[in-house]
C-alpha cells in the first residue's frame, strides 16, 4: 500500500526563494549532466521558465524520433521523465536539493513525434522535508489539450546524499575533493 502523497490542506502557500529567478526568466539548471534538462547527448532538453506568479514553472519538451515508444508516438516513460524534470524544476523556485520519492502520472492522450509538449508545474505544499508538487502537460501550447497530469513527492536531501551515492568521478568534476567523497561513502 503506497504512502499518501496528498498535500496537507492546511500547509501555508509556498514562497519563492529570494535567490530564485523572477517571472519570465529561465530557471536555474539543477545539474548540467541531467538527461532531463542538460545540454548533453540523450537529454530530453527540457527548457523551463518561471511563471508570472514567480512560483510556478512552465517547461517545453520537443518530442523527437528518439523519444518513441510505439510507432511515431512518445514513450510513456519519456513523458514521466519530462514530468520528473518539470516538477523537480518547480521546487527549485522554493527550496534546496530534493530527490523524487514518488511520481504518479496519468496518460490522457497519445503524443505524436513532432509535437511540442508544454508543462505547468507548481509546488502545492512543503511540510518538513516533504515537497508536494503537481503538473499538467499540454499538446502544442500552454493550456492546450491535456496530454497528461502528474503529481510527485520530493524529499529534501543534503549534499551527503549525492556524495555518498553518486559516481566519484562525476562528483570530482563538480569540484568535490576526493577525501570528502571517500568520507561520505565511508559513512563518516
Ligand atoms: C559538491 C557536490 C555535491 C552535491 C552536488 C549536487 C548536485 C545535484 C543537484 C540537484 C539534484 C536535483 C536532482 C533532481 C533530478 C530529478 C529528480 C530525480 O530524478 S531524483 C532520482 C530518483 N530518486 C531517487 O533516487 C530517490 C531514492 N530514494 C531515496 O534516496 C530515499 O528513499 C529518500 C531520500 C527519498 C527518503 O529516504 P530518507 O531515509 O531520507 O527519509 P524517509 O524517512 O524514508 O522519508 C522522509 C519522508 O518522506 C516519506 N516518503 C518517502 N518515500 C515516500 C514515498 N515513496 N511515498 C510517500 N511518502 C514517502 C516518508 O514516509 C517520510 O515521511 P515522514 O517524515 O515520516 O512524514
Amino acid at each position: 500500500m503506497p504512502i499518501s502523497i496528498d498535500p496537507p490542506a492546511d500547509a501555508p502557500p509556498p514562497q519563492k526563494h529570494p535567490k530564485a529567478p523572477g517571472p519570465g526568466e529561465r530557471t536555474t539548471p539543477h545539474y548540467e549532466g541531467c538527461r532531463g534538462c542538460g545540454d548533453v547527448p540523450g537529454s530530453l532538453r527540457l527548457a523551463s521558465w518561471v511563471g508570472e506568479d514567480g512560483v510556478s514553472v512552465h517547461s517545453r519538451f520537443d518530442v523527437r524520433d528518439e523519444h518513441q515508444g510505439a510507432p511515431g508516438l512518445l514513450h510513456g516513460g519519456m513523458l514521466m521523465t519530462a514530468f520528473d524534470d518539470a516538477l523537480g524544476t518547480a521546487y527549485t523556485q522554493i527550496t534546496r536539493a530534493a530527490v523524487t520519492a514518488r511520481l504518479e502520472t496519468d496518460f490522457r492522450r497519445p503524443v505524436p513525434v513532432g509535437t511540442t509538449l508544454w508543462f505547468r508545474s507548481r509546488v502545492d505544499a512543503i511540510v518538513g522535508r516533504k515537497i508536494y508538487v503537481s503538473g499538467v502537460g499540454f499538446l502544442g501550447e500552454l493550456d492546450g489539450e491535456v496530454a497528461g497530469t502528474a503529481r510527485a513527492l520530493f524529499v529534501k536531501v543534503g549534499a551527503e546524499h549525492f556524495l555518498r551515492h553518486g559516481r566519484p568521478e562525476d562528483l570530482e568534476a563538480l569540484g568535490a575533493p576526493r577525501e570528502v567523497i571517500e568520507a561520505a561513502r565511508a559513512g563518516n
